[in-house]
Parts: C-alpha cells; structure tokens; sequence
C-alpha cells in the first residue's frame, strides 16, 4: 500500500486531506505533537467525519491511518518521510518553521537511500508558501541543499473546506466539515507524476486560484468576523446574516474580484464563486465562530496576507478599495483571540492608530491611513451604518458612474 505522511492532525490534517488521502488508497501516516489526538487515532486505528449543511449530515470513517508524536518519537517521524510516497502539511503558517528541522531529516534521509521523487501538498494560507518552506528547508541542509532538493515538489495547495474548532466535549478525534471537497493544487510544483489523489485538480498557472482563495475566500471570511466582532456575533453564520456585515462582505469582494480579474480571469467566475462562498458561510450546522476565523490579525493583517494583500493588488491594478480599508479597520478593532495573536495590533491600534497601521499593514500613504482611521473611529463607536456611508461616498468619488 502507498504511504503518505500527513503533517498536522488538526482540523484540515483529519478532516480533509487525511479523508482524501486514505479515500485514494494511501495508508496515512499523520505527524502530530497533540498526545491525546495521536493516542485516541492509534487506539482506534480510525476517525469519523461528520459532514454538516444546512440541510443534512452525513458522517464518513476514515480508515487505514496511524499517527506519530514528533516530540516523543521524533526517529519513526523521520522515517516515515525518508519512505512515503506523498506528503502534506496543514500545520498553520506560524509553524512551518519548527516543523522545518524534521522535514529537512527526512529528506536528506532520502537523498542518501535514492529514495523516489518527494511532493508535499502545502495546505496552509499563506501567499508563496511554497518558497517560504523550501527556504526553511534549504537553510537546514546547508551547502548541498540544491542537490538534495532536486527530488521534492513544494506544491502549493488551495484548501477551500471549512472546519471549525472542535468543542472540547466531543470524542478527540471525532471533527465537523463542510462538504467542499476539491483540492486545487499548483500543476507547476510537482516534480515528476502528478500524484492519484480523489478530488485533487491541479492547474497552471496557480497564482490566480491562490488569489481567489486568499483575497476572495479568506478576505471576506475575515471580513466577516471582524464585522461580527464590532456586533457582536459568536458565530460565522450570524454575521452573514446580518444585512449590513453581507453588504460589506460583498462589496470587499467585488473589490478583489475586479483585481484578480485583471489578468484575464472571468470576472463573472469570480463573482458566482463568491456568491456560493457567502452562501457557505450561512451554514448553520458548521457553528464556525468568530474567534477561530478572526483570530491572529498579527498574520491576516499584515501587507502579504488576506485584506492588505487584496489591497495591494487593487492599487497594481487601480481597483478602488474603499471596503477593504473598512476591513483593515475593522481589524485593527479584533481582540476576540484565545491564542492572543491579535493583542498586539489592537493595543498598539489603541495607543497610537496612525504607527499600528504602518507597523501592522505596511499601509503608509495620507489618504489611505486616514480613511482607515476615520472608519476606525465610527467602528469604535460600533457604527457600522455611519462606516458604510463613508464607504460610499469616498467610493463615488473615486468612480465615474
Ligand atoms: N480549518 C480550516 O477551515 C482551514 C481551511 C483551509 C486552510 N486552513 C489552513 O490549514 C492549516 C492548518 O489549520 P487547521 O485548522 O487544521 O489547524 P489546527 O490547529 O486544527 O491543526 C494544526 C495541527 O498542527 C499541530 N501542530 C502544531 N505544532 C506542531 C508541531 N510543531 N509539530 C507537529 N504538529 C504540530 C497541532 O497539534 C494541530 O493538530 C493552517 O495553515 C490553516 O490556515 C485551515
Ligand atoms: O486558517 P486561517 O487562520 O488562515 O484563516 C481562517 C479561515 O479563514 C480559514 O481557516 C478558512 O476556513 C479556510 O481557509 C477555508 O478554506
């Protein structure tokens, strides 16, 4: 039986890529440091999927899988990548560079036993991640790192489903998704034959899908929590369904979707394939909330990332923007985050507005940080009605009708 190494027994490690994985006929090996994930996987040798919509529930076992503590048992991790036939990671941005060190082992371990051609799916949100590991990786092999990655493929993935947080009560491995399932994945960055995986479709070139994934998807997707937190929603489905939240979720949207489009990708694809986002977003029984989507505006807000990113690309391509700053200051208000990524940039926004939000987003001209600033002064004051006007006016002022 073919091996693949999942890397992250979290909510996309198991309730995603491990799915399709085992569902392609590998046995999955996942790489975790979550004992009690890693211990309740071994015991039972399997794991339920419940997927959730609007509608219905369907739950799915996934079998032929095992898992592997890095901390404890960091010589078996190494060889199971020294030997797979396939790799993944979906252990969160922030992470990839403590994951580096073993990754590069098990790589070097093949170069030295010839072993075959290595891909490794990157399915974390993170613009070039592609280049930010295999720079990771290259630093720890050193001199010979050329000739010893000559054999691996740092391809870049699109992971589209949505999985929230389990709630502590439930059974460890037990995990809620919806029901997305394609997995869109970058055709240039493999090395050799493409991999057998079951909704796997790679395309070329890439930088378009990861544009809609980041800018579209996980724009609105932040957009949305950071609207929701100002209201105070819990969950992900609340806030959309909140008039005012769905009409800037939109109008963000159409913003980077006008900029993507800019290089020959249908804007009327972009705009059905928003139109269904907002309508996922509504899934009641998925209960995302706020706080997971929300959470670490240190990383979303910064200028390669989802809103600042989208920003930037409209600039190039002389898009107006005048939502997505509504987004930036928005976030700059987030302190909803159990992981306190976000307690940073909401104290130095409240200490000094004008040098959080060069500091945090790299935004620095006039205009744009005193729009953000006067947003973020009526948002403070939970207007959101007063913000969307703006919005509107600095916005026909930008646009001839
Ligand atoms: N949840 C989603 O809806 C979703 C969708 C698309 C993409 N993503 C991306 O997928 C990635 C993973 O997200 P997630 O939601 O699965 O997060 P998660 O927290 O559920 O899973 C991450 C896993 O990595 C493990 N981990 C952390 N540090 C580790 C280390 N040093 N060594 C080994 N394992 C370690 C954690 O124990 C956890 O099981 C992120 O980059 C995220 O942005 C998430
Ligand atoms: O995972 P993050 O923290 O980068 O972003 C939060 C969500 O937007 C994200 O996890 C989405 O659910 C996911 O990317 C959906 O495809």
């Amino acid at each position: 039986m073919k091996k693949a190494v999942m890397y992250g027994a979290g909510n996309i490690g198991r309730g995603f890529i491990g799915q399709l994985l085992s569902q392609s006929g590998y046995e999955v090996i996942f790489l975790d440091i979550n004992e009690k994930i890693i211990d309740t996987l071994n015991k039972d040798r399997k794991y339920k999927i419940t997927t959730v919509s609007n509608e219905n529930e369907q739950q799915i076992i996934i079998e032929n899988i095992r898992a592997i503590n890095t901390k404890t048992h960091e010589k078996e991790a190494i060889d199971a990548i020294a030997t797979c036939d396939l790799m993944a990671t979906a252990v969160g941005a922030n992470v990839l560079k403590y994951i580096a060190p073993i990754v590069a082992k098990g790589i070097l371990r093949r170069y030295e036993t010839q072993k075959e051609v290595l891909n490794i799916l990157l399915c974390e949100n993170l613009l070039h991640v592609d280049k930010y590991l295999k720079n990771l990786i290259k630093n720890e092999l050193g001199e010979e790192s050329n000739l010893v990655l000559r054999n691996v493929g740092f391809v870049e993935a699109s992971i589209g489903r949505m999985v929230p947080v389990m709630l502590e009560a439930t059974y460890p491995t037990d995990i809620t998704v919806e029901s997305f399932e394609v997995l869109h994945t970058d055709k240039d960055g493999y090395i050799g034959e493409l991999p057998v995986i079951k909704k796997m479709i790679a395309y070329a070139p890439f930088e378009v899908y990861i544009r809609r994934k980041l800018f579209m998807h996980n724009m609105g997707h932040a957009v949305t929590a950071y609207l929701a937190a100002i209201k105070g929603y819990t969950y992900i489905h609340e806030a959309i369904s909140d008039i005012e939240i769905k009409y800037c979720v939109y109008a963000c949207g159409i913003e980077s979707a006008q900029a993507i489009a800019t290089d020959g990708y249908p804007l009327k694809e972009l705009i059905n394939f928003y139109d269904r986002l907002i309508y996922r977003f509504n899934n009641k029984q998925l209960k995302d909330t706020v706080e997971r989507v929300g959470r670490d505006t240190k990383r979303k807000l910064a200028s390669n990332d989802r809103i600042v990113g989208a920003i930037n690309l409209c600039k190039e391509k002389h898009i107006p923007y005048a939502y997505l700053l509504l987004g930036v200051a928005s976030g700059l208000l987030f302190e909803l985050d159990e992981s306190q990524h976000s307690l940073e940039v909401f104290n130095d926004a409240k200490t000094d507005l004008r040098k959080a939000i060069t500091k945090h987003t790299g935004i620095s001209n006039d205009e744009d940080t005193e729009v953000i600033s006067r947003l973020y002064a009526m948002l403070q004051k939970k207007d959101l009605t007063s913000a969307i006007s703006f919005c509107e006016k600095f916005k026909s002022e930008k646009i001839v009708d």
